[in-house]
């Protein structure tokens, strides 16, 4: 399609930023992930997992309480707070400052968490990445569109997009939509699939990283803790967006030829990330 950047590793070094030698936990941001329910506490692990791995300098994750030991045992490297409910998210409130959040990987749609969702964007303008139920959320309420955050990073795959914008008759007008969503919203749209386009405005980028071993559970998951990562360390929403896609994908690129397309799970992701961030070295 016309006026489409193809994003290479050309393109990944225009946006990527080394971490200086004399940089520390504090300033390499605080994302707080937020996310899980009763049985779905494995993606806010991936995620939170992913963020750390992407260079968060801390990570907090925000879940229900079931998942209190799930995410400690999971992940020591990560801090939880977890909601006065058990199996599901009731309220977000927390008192650390955050520089960035992810936040539906697992949420669900239970009417106490779309409550919470619904209190939370109005509070709340800090970057943030929107994914999976917190998507879908929005899209049974779409009036709610409008507390978006300038510049959030919304991470649809088809389904959820087509639930967000409708359904379209062509790859092209697809991205017209998702262009005029964009622009209505101030939004950055990552509409994920093979492959993925990332869309700010009327600017839209291709990525050329990533195969079909990404095709498992949880790699969406990765990849909204690896832009929530990127965000935290400041970088731009749609620089989060363009270089979270490209690396993410980049772990499938390097991990199949030792461990093939079938065996490659979303926990595969995270352990290449290193590779993938030095490949830009
Ligand atoms: N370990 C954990 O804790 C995990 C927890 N997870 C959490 O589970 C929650 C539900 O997430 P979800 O994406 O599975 O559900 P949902 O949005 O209804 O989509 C399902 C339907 O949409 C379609 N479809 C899906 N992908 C598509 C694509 N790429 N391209 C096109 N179509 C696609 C497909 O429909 P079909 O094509 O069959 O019509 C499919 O039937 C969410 O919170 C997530 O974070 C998961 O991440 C897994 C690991
Ligand atoms: N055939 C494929 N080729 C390239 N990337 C793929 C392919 N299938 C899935 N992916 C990628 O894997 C991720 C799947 O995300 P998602 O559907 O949200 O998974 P989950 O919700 O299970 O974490 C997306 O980044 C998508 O682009
Ligand atoms: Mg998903």
């Amino acid at each position: 399609m016309e006026n489409t950047v193809l994003i290479d590793r050309n393109e990944a070094l225009k946006r990527f930023r080394p971490i200086s030698g004399n940089s520390h936990k504090g300033v390499q941001g605080h994302a707080l992930i937020v996310g899980g329910s009763y049985g779905k506490m494995g993606s806010v692990c991936l995620s939170s997992k992913a963020c750390l791995k992407s260079g968060a300098g801390l990570v907090t994750a925000y879940i229900p309480k079931c998942g209190y030991e799930i995410v400690q045992t999971a992940l020591p490297e990560a801090m939880v707070i977890t909601d006065d409910y058990t199996d599901h998210i009731t309220a977000i409130g927390y008192k650390i400052k955050v520089d960035a959040v992810a936040i539906g990987m697992g949420l669900g749609h239970h009417s106490d968490t779309q409550h919470a969702l619904y209190h939370f964007l109005k509070m709340t303008a800090i970057p943030m990445v929107i994914d999976a139920d917190a998507l879908n959320i929005l899209s049974e309420n779409k009036s709610w569109f409008e507390m978006l955050p300038n510049q959030a990073v919304l991470t649809p795959h088809k389904k959820e997009l087509e639930r967000l914008i409708g359904s379209w008759n062509s790859h092209d007008e697809m991205i017209e939509k998702v262009k005029a969503f964009s622009g209505d919203f101030d939004v950055v749209v990552v509409v994920k699939g093979a492959p993925t386009y990332s869309v700010y405005l009327d600017s839209v980028f291709e990525n050329t990283t990533g195969n079909q071993a990404l095709a498992t559970a949880g790699s969406g998951d990765v990849l909204s803790g690896i832009i929530a990562g990127l965000l935290s360390q400041g970088y731009a929403a749609l620089d989060a967006g363009v270089l979270g896609v490209y690396l993410h994908g980049l772990t499938a690129n390097i991990a199949v030829p030792e461990i093939g397309h079938h065996s490659f799970i979303a926990s595969d992701c995270i352990n290449n990330l290193g590779k993938a961030f030095l490949s830009l070295y």
